[in-house]
């Protein structure tokens, strides 16, 4: 079948949303099953059941401050020139707690951590206390009740803590952690194979000649997906003849998903396109954005393929906003923002233009061709505006950090 023009309509959807976009290609994405694998090594995975807490934190009530523990009925009224003085009975640490019981007009030591003796209710710090011997201490202050932390206020055996679907950051490791597990059970990671296209395309390291260009997306794209928490097939790059194609694509071996860059536009040496178009599947091409507006979705021998723009802002933007959505099933971030400066409206696409975040205002980064890479690197934001919305300078805008 001819590219699409309006002699020749096409066979499938052209000009989608965004939302679309990130619907269909998580629609064509396999269930990737679980795994379980030890805490330490899940960062980034996303859990795929609840998290229980098998203990409660803290295990019992305990102290906030190193100080001393007493009855706060005991030290009212105390202050620098009105001390009170309290007997010491004992000592109470984390991992050996006083065992005997502190009565009226009696304390323990105590350290952070460490379990609150019993018939005590309060913490006096030691920057509070004057000691008077072994036996006994001053209290410049009242002491607080507000220094002890109460038995499973943090959370309590039994207690559902973590949801599925959640992803593992660096905090909720070590939560896991902390409500006794060892091991998670997560989603197993999706296998995406990378594949970069373009006659001018190089690897990284060797001299380029006249028209060369980097393969930049292989390396950017393959980064934004182990960031996703995805496993990279990476098939490096292929000049544009359709049988280089097939080949490379052949490689891509069981990946559950295979993402391409360049080729997807109207160019003549546009082969991606043309192999999806004439002898794979295409679920859709184009969509109503920019920068990345030439992406395509389609499908090679069962095995799913998203085709990038070669642009490298294009690419990474698509990934950014339709591609990492559908493999993580997490939807973009976004923060709301006031626009220091206007933002240029297109009347059928939404805009994502690079921006810069100064004093909490967000302003139009002016350089916004797809092919200044390092707009991307200097910019750290993006703008959204949506389809035919007017941003000028004083409105608040959708902003998605890089
Ligand atoms: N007549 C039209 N021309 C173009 C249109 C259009 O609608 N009508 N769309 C433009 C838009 S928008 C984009 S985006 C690009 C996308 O084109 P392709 O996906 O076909 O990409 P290529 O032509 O293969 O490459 C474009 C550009 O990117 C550089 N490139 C490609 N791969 C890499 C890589 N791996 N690393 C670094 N740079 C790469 C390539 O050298 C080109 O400069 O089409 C517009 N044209
Ligand atoms: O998708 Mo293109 O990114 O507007 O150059």
């Amino acid at each position: 079948m001819p590219v699409p023009d309006s002699a020749h309509p096409p066979a499938f959807p052209m000009h989608v949303s965004v939302e679309e976009a990130r619907a269909m290609l998580a629609a064509l994405l396999p269930d990737p099953g679980t795994e379980t694998v030890a805490v330490a090594q899940a960062l980034g995975r996303v859990l795929a059941g609840d998290l229980t807490a098998l203990v409660s934190h803290p295990s019992a009530t305990e102290s906030a401050l190193d100080g001393i523990a007493c009855r706060e009925a005991d030290t009212r009224g105390a202050g620098p020139d009105t001390p009170v003085s309290l007997r010491v009975v004992g000592e109470s640490r984390a991992g050996e707690p006083f065992t005997g019981e502190a009565g009226p007009g009696e304390c323990v030591r105590i350290y952070t951590g460490a379990p609150m003796a019993r018939g005590t209710d309060a913490i006096c710090p030691v920057e509070q206390l004057r000691d008077q011997g072994p036996d006994a201490v001053e209290l410049l202050r009242a002491a607080s009740p507000g220094d002890v932390r109460a038995e499973g206020s943090d959370f309590r055996a039994g207690e559902v803590v973590m949801r599925a679907g959640l992803p593992l950051t660096s905090p909720r490791l070590a939560l896991a952690t902390a409500l006794g597990h060892a091991t998670v059970t997560v989603r197993r990671r999706l296998r995406v194979a990378l594949l970069s296209t373009g006659d001018e395309v190089v690897a990284p390291g060797t001299p380029l000649r006249a028209g060369q260009v980097y393969d930049s997306n292989s390396v950017g794209l393959g980064a934004m997906l182990h960031e996703a928490g995805c496993e990279v097939v990476p098939l490096g790059h292929a000049p544009d003849r359709p049988e280089a194609l097939e080949d490379a694509i052949a490689r891509a071996g069981g990946a559950d998903v295979l993402l391409t860059s360049g080729g997807v536009s109207m160019g003549k040496y546009d082969f991606m396109r043309d192999l999806l178009i004439d002898r794979g599947r295409v679920a859709f091409w184009k969509v109503r954005m920019r920068p990345g507006g030439p992406a395509l979705l389609g499908g090679w021998k069962g095995l799913p393929v998203f085709g990038l723009p070669g642009n490298p802002v294009s690419s990474l933007v698509v990934f950014h906003v339709i591609v990492r959505p559908a493999l993580t099933g997490q939807p973009v971030q976004t923060l709301r923002l006031r626009a220091a400066t206007p933002f240029r409206t297109l009347g059928d696409k939404t805009a994502f233009w690079r921006a810069t975040i100064t004093g909490g205002q967000v302003s139009d980064y002016g350089q916004q061709g797809s092919g200044v890479l390092r707009s991307l690197s200097d910019a750290g934001a993006l703008v959204v505006v949506p389809e035919g919305r007017k941003v000028e300078a004083g409105d608040e805008v959708d902003v998605i950090l890089l």
